[in-house]
């Protein structure tokens, strides 16, 4: 009898449930990613000197005060050219609905693994959406401290709803909910973007697609109790693949951004939102916007729960390139120009092959 390989992904939770004192091999970090890691928790204490991620209040674009919009633009340009990431506060989303959102996310993976399993994705098929843990893509095998949650939030009608949680009960109306309110933020954060690159408000918003074609993904990530914070990691250094990545969390720590040669952990900041600019917001801004290198902690006390959305450019319908006008004599195109699919196997490739120090 011809026998199927399959390859399954282990649980986090499982092993985290487990009881054991020291982490398996695959999750152990190389010894030279492991000098600088730290349970979360003392990292954040440190973080209390030295750079800190900038605080960005949205609230002064919608001013009739022409002036307050302009210092608004730059607060939010210099932060994205600087940092490439930013704490945006005064976002425009009510703060029940992202209380709601917590609460749908966590109760989902409060259910028994059982019941989970039933909306395992199958990535070796290419069913990307559903509840997922790291496969290993490279020779190593190395694997991340964490299982997920993905799936597409918006445009409302390329949603397939039917491999969403169906409990709680709630998660699909407040989860719905949620992306059309941040679809507005998005809206308003490419605008301010644009107009800080000297472009028309709409420009970036419509070369990436726009309304209908703008895809927003959800990434709900569940980052169990890890015996050996010093060892793990719950999600390896990276850059996002998006044009911008929003990121709310259950006011646990964990994100750290790689700044001035060294890793700077993000401090929870209340009733914010993070926001990072991605690859192929860096690739129109001709390398101005800047997008970051960081990674997620964990921690011995608390699981971290985080909400990422990545709003992405249309696969192939559109290609990416720097913004003619931002390329000039003196400022050639630092990008050749690719589709949204062309930079993820390009990003693929020099992953599998290992040289993955400065990823793009
Ligand atoms: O959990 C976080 O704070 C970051 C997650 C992240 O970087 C990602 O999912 O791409
Ligand atoms: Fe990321």
């Amino acid at each position: 009898m011809a026998t199927k390989v399959v390859s399954v992904a282990p649980r986090v939770e499982i092993l985290a449930k487990s009881g054991i004192n020291e982490i398996p091999t695959e999750y152990v970090r190389p010894e030279s990613e492991r000098l600088d890691l730290g349970d979360a928790f003392e990292e954040v204490k440190k973080a209390a000197e030295g750079p800190q991620i900038p605080v960005v209040d949205l609230q002064g674009f919608d001013s009739p005060d022409e002036e307050v919009r302009r210092a608004c633009v730059e607060e939010v340009r210099k932060a994205a050219t600087e940092w490439g990431v930013m704490h945006i506060v005064n976002h425009g989303i009510p703060l029940e609905l992202v209380e709601q959102l917590r609460k749908v996310g966590k109760e989902f993976f409060d259910l028994p693994i059982e019941q989970k399993e039933q909306y395992a994705n199958d990535q070796s098929s290419g069913k990307i959406q559903g509840y997922g843990s790291k496969l290993a893509n490279n020779a190593s095998g190395q694997l991340e401290w964490e299982d997920y949650f993905f799936h597409l939030i918006f445009p409302e009608e390329k949603i397939n709803i039917s491999i969403w949680p169906k409990q709680p009960t709630d998660y699909i109306e407040v989860t719905k909910k949620f992306g059309r309110q941040l679809r507005a933020v998005v809206t308003k954060m490419l605008e301010v973007l644009s107009l800080g690159l000297g472009l028309e408000e709409g420009k970036l918003d419509r070369e990436l697609g726009g309304m209908e074609d703008l895809l927003m993904q959800l990434k709900i990530n569940y980052y169990p109790i890890c015996p050996q914070p010093d060892l793990a990691l719950g999600v390896e250094a990276h850059t996002d693949i998006s044009a911008l990545s929003f990121i709310l969390h259950n006011m646990v720590p964990g994100l750290q951004i790689y700044y001035g040669g060294r890793w700077v952990t993000a401090k929870c900041v209340p009733d914010s939102i993070i926001m990072h600019v991605g690859d192929c917001l860096e690739i129109l801004s001709n390398g101005q916007y800047k997008s970051i290198l960081h990674r997620g902690l964990v921690n011995k006390e608390k699981v971290r729960i985080s909400w990422a959305v990545f709003c992405e450019p249309p696969k192939d319908k559109i290609v990416l390139k720097p913004l003619e006008e931002l390329v000039a004599d003196g400022t050639p195109a630092k990008f050749p120009p690719r589709t949204f699919e062309q930079h993820i196997q390009h990003k693929l490739f020099k992953k599998t092959r290992g040289d993955f120090k400065t990823p793009n």
